[in-house]
């Protein structure tokens, strides 16, 4: 037997068709087209990457995007400052400051200050309660776990009543795709460095998401026959190359359903940062007097 491969690149590029029609609609009644701040601090390679990306994709959507990239001695205030302006300009709908920021910045710091109504990302503190408490119409969800579970509904899988299993506990994919998964009925575990029995909890899993950041972490004997598994990591391998957490070729004989990596969650959550950007500037254009 051989799993289906789910295209999150191929649906990705779907729903940023939409959202082309959605902000061009948009630029119409508001005269301006959404707008996108990236702040990038120093040079890691693959934060520049994903900025690159990011850029591109707004050129896909109709979304302006404005770009801030400093180095990596810029300090705390500074950076502060720089979200100061970026909150008080009327053509910026989304903030999103890429992680990680360099060590002597308080990322929890720079991210609170951003208006909650342009975090894009989902990081704020406002954004995390509004999730947790099930409210809507604040706040933004994180884009990776809200393209995980795209790719959940893609998959043809209603998490209602099923066992998924959640590896990773960080406030950007593990805790809030827990959240999202249980508020669509479904019986969620987390797991993470200190859990015991890993393979057991997974071969009773009916979805496994894997969001650990450790390559081969999900071998084939853990997986239930017929399961879905949905790839979070993104590693690089010795050779440059990216690879997730799950040994692909082995979930391929076991799963019925298996995400790429690259190609998968990555394209995905681009997808959903461009969602949010558009909803933000739907909701802003919405309350203007
Ligand atoms: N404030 C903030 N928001 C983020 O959303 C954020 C962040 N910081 N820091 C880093 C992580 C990582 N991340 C990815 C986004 C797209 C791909 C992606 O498009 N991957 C492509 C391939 C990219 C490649 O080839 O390198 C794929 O999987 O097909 C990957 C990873 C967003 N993050």
């Amino acid at each position: 037997m051989t799993a289906r491969i789910l295209d999150g690149k191929s649906i990705a590029m779907m729903l940023e068709e939409a959202l082309a029609k959605q902000s061009a609609a948009l630029e119409k009644r508001a005269g301006r087209k959404p707008g996108l701040f990236v702040v990038l601090v120093g040079d890691d390679p693959a934060s520049a990457v994903y900025v690159r990306n990011k850029t591109r994709a707004c050129a896909r959507t109709g979304v302006n995007c404005f770009e801030s990239i400093l180095p990596a001695s810029t300090s705390q205030d500074e950076l502060l400052g720089i979200i100061d302006e970026a909150n008080a300009r009327e053509d910026v709908d989304g903030i999103l400051v890429q992680l990680p920021l360099p060590a002597h910045i308080c990322a929890e710091a720079v991210i609170d200050r951003i208006a909650p109504e342009k975090d894009v990302d989902g990081f704020h503190m406002l954004s995390a309660g509004a999730l947790l408490t099930g409210q809507r119409t604040l706040g933004f969800r994180p884009c990776t776990p809200m393209g995980v579970m795209k790719l959940i509904e893609e998959a043809g899988v209603d998490p209602a009543g099923k066992n998924v299993l959640v590896i990773g506990r960080s406030n950007i994919v593990g805790k809030p795709l827990a959240i999202m998964l249980l508020e669509k009925h479904a019986t969620v575990t987390i797991a993470h460095s200190r859990t015991t029995d890993l393979k057991t909890l997974a071969r009773n899993a009916d979805i496994i998401v894997a969001a650990a950041g450790r390559i081969g972490l999900v071998t084939g004997d853990m997986i239930k026959p017929g399961a879905l598994v949905i790839d979070v990591g993104t590693n690089r391998k010795p050779d440059g190359k990216l690879t997730g957490d799950v040994d692909f070729a082995a979930a391929l004989e076991v799963a019925a359903t298996v995400t790429p990596v690259p190609g998968g969650v990555g394209p995905m959550t681009i997808a959903m940062l461009m969602k949010n950007t558009v909803e933000s500037a739907e909701r802003r254009l919405a309350q203007l007097p």
